[in-house]
């Protein structure tokens, strides 16, 4: 009985009080918002897997500032969906879908042949499109999926679209890696998962190769004019998880404390538009949490490129790969 009346009376106590605080609660993990009101009228983007989630959302965005975007979706159908929309709701009419699957390297292959034909610029490149937690299978060259898709796949497309982005210089590609990367590493001994496989760990070791992969080439490019950085989006409401029923729940149960496909493309809509990083490569972004509007927090993106320690797995999870 005093349990209840105890409980009660902090009902009417806080109750009201979490009520108001929820906006400000569900703000502190919406994160960072790029401020940058950099237009993008005569320039080309090229997006990959952009008809769904933080892809979808970055394309809405950079086609309000006026760019030729390019939706290079797996899903034709769904791809122009996408687009429709976007056309629809910004007004501008150079939005385009085109076909790419990235788990087949003749139709990247494809893909950039005819986008070298038709398009004779290209200034932002954006390696978004991923999967996670795919049961095992190889893609249409034998690769493990998500090494695939993830990083060889983007690997390739990069390489052959390489000497468009250095004729339209200032150029930039933007690889969307993740906060995995930390619990993952290369596994040279059983790069395709073939003696041991686990979803999770196979979805790291992609995202420590997107990472590899941003700084050797910011290296590489010095001086050409184009800069290369890789970011982690934050944790973001999307069908990424769709390959996973468990994880998928536990997406859904928590949505409330995860970023909205808007607020999750906000790193990589920085890390193209943003005035400051023009000459900025090589680096690491991630939004910043910190991010309170009651007390004013500057709401920003940290570089976490120097803290960032490559290949260190979480002590005990890859043990059994056979990797000292
Ligand atoms: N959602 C998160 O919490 C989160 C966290 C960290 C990193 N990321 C990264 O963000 C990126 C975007 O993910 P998202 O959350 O928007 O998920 P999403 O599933 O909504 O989007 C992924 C897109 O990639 C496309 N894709 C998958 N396989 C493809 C293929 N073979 N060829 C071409 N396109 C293909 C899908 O069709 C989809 O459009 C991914 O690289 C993901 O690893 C997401």
């Amino acid at each position: 009985m005093i349990l209840l009346f105890l409980g009660t009376l902090l009902g009417i106590i806080f109750g009201p009080a979490l009520f108001i605080l929820v906006p400000y609660i569900r703000n502190y993990f919406a994160g960072a918002v790029c401020k940058s009101k950099a237009k993008l009228n005569g320039k080309v983007v090229l997006i990959t897997g952009a008809n769904t989630g933080i892809g979808k959302e970055t394309a809405r965005d950079l086609a309000k500032r006026g760019a030729r975007v390019i939706l290079a979706c797996r899903d034709t159908a769904k791809g122009e969906v996408a687009a429709c929309e976007i056309r629809a709701e910004t007004g501008n009419q150079q939005v385009i879908m085109k076909k790419l699957d990235l788990a087949d390297t003749k139709s990247i292959r494809q893909f950039a042949e005819n986008f070298l034909a038709e398009e004779k610029e290209l200034h932002i490149l954006i390696n978004n499109a991923g999967v996670m937690l795919y049961p095992y299978a190889k893609t249409a060259d034998g690769f493990e999926m998500h090494l695939g898709v993830n990083h060889l796949g983007h690997f390739l497309l990069t390489f052959l679209l390489l000497e468009r982005l250095k004729q339209s210089a200032p150029a930039r590609i933007v690889n969307v890696s993740s906060l995995a990367h930390l619990m993952g590493r290369i596994c040279f001994h059983d790069l395709q998962g073939e003696k041991f496989y686990q979803r999770g760990l196979a979805y790291c070791q992609s995202k420590v190769a997107n990472v590899h992969f941003t700084q050797e080439l910011a290296r590489r490019l010095q001086g050409t004019g184009v800069t290369v950085n890789a970011l982690h989006p934050g944790t973001v409401q999307s069908e990424l998880t769709r390959y996973s029923s468990v994880v998928s729940l536990l997406w859904k149960m928590f949505s409330f404390f995860l970023k909205t496909p808007q607020e999750g493309a906000q790193t990589s809509i920085y890390c193209a538009v943003a005035e400051e990083l023009e000459s900025v490569t090589g680096q690491y972004f991630r939004p910043e949490s910190l991010n309170c509007p009651v007390l004013g927090f500057e709401k920003a993106f940290e570089q976490l490129h120097s803290e960032v320690p490559l290949c260190s797995p979480v002590s005990g999870t890859t043990s059994h790969l056979g990797i000292g």
